[in-house]
């Protein structure tokens, strides 16, 4: 069988990963088991003891990936683990495979660490036409383009994604928009009592959508509205929400991630709320008839009376 991408040179990014056809939206791309991996805080002995721990082969296979500029072994040793290491839990992790990545603002794909399976996985959050660069993400997307480039230049070159280059300008104003509204969530989030309505978060939404950032981000903002209308009192758009949630996660974590579960289980919880309330509002109408809608008999004293005025 073809595999779904090759590892070819792409123009000003060294190698990088190219779909061989079309790829349909949530297909799992890539499961890998990281070849090592340090605990965080990690340290550069930790990194060159971790590295010695692995076979003469693995070692040869490790070397072979990017490196910035390195002039002894040791150094290009922590030089290629700086460069193509990735966040896996608590502790950060060499997936040679991953490692062929290259990153864009705007990414069609989407990296994760499934600790269920003990492999990172990259699943694509958009259809992805064949031919076509795969792309990931290297950074949060709640920063304007300078902040973005500051942080990317750690890695050693210059982004020239859509929302770098061409669409910069319109893209800093709606990513500028995204920061502020994530900071007036954040603090929204420790708010318990009933609030109003949650137009950051539905703001967020419709934002990153227009700025085509179909991942983990977008999910976290269908979830955070979600919160946001069931203490508003709307359980029916928190259940809207929390679908379209779900949705994305299992696209970008796969139907066998822990986050999938829990994420399954908060939709099913304003599921029952909803219900429940429904019920609230319908059972007036057997009372008016004095008969309950669970045993048929009279019913105690209703607490929800008040429905009836
Ligand atoms: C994890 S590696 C990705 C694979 C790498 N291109 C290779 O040849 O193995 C990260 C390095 O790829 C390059 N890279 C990644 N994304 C890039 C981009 N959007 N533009 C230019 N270079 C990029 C940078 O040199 C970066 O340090």
């Amino acid at each position: 069988m073809t595999p779904i991408y090759t590892v070819s040179p792409s123009p000003e990014k060294g190698l990088g990963c190219f779909s061989t056809k079309l790829i349909p939206t949530g297909t799992l791309i890539l499961s890998e088991t990281p070849l090592f991996n340090v605990r965080e805080p990690r340290t550069n002995a930790a990194v060159l003891a971790a590295f010695l721990n692995i076979t003469k082969s693995e070692q040869e296979n490790y070397l072979t990936l990017y490196a910035q500029t390195a002039t002894t072994r040791d150094a290009k040793v922590i030089d290629i683990f700086n460069s193509n290491a990735w966040q896996t839990g608590s502790r950060t992790s060499i997936c040679p495979q991953a490692a062929r990545f290259n990153h864009s603002c705007v990414p069609n794909a989407s990296f994760a660490w499934n600790s269920r399976l003990g492999k990172v996985t990259v699943h694509a959050v958009t259809a992805i036409p064949a031919n076509t660069e795969i792309l990931l993400s290297y950074e949060r997307p709640y920063q304007v383009g300078s902040a973005r480039r500051e942080k990317l230049s750690a890695y050693g070159f210059v982004c020239s994604c859509v929302a770098c280059g061409s669409g910069a300008e319109a893209s800093d104003i709606r990513r500028a928009r995204m920061v502020l509204l994530d900071a007036r969530i954040r603090c929204q989030r420790r708010q318990l009592w009933r609030s109003a309505i949650p137009k950051a978060e539905v703001e967020l939404v419709r934002i990153l959508k227009e700025e085509a950032i179909v991942g983990e981000a977008l999910g976290l903002a269908h979830h955070d509205a979600a919160v946001g209308w069931r203490k508003y009192g709307r359980v029916d758009l928190a259940v809207r929400h929390a679908a379209k949630e779900l949705e994305i996660c299992i696209i970008c974590f796969g139907p066998d991630s822990s986050s999938v579960d829990t994420t399954r289980a908060f939709l099913l919880e304003l599921k029952a709320q909803l219900a429940k309330e429904s019920l609230l509002v319908s059972e007036p109408v057997l009372l008016a008839e004095g008969v309950s809608h669970s045993t048929g008999r009279r019913p105690p004293r209703p607490i929800w009376a008040v429905y009836r005025a």
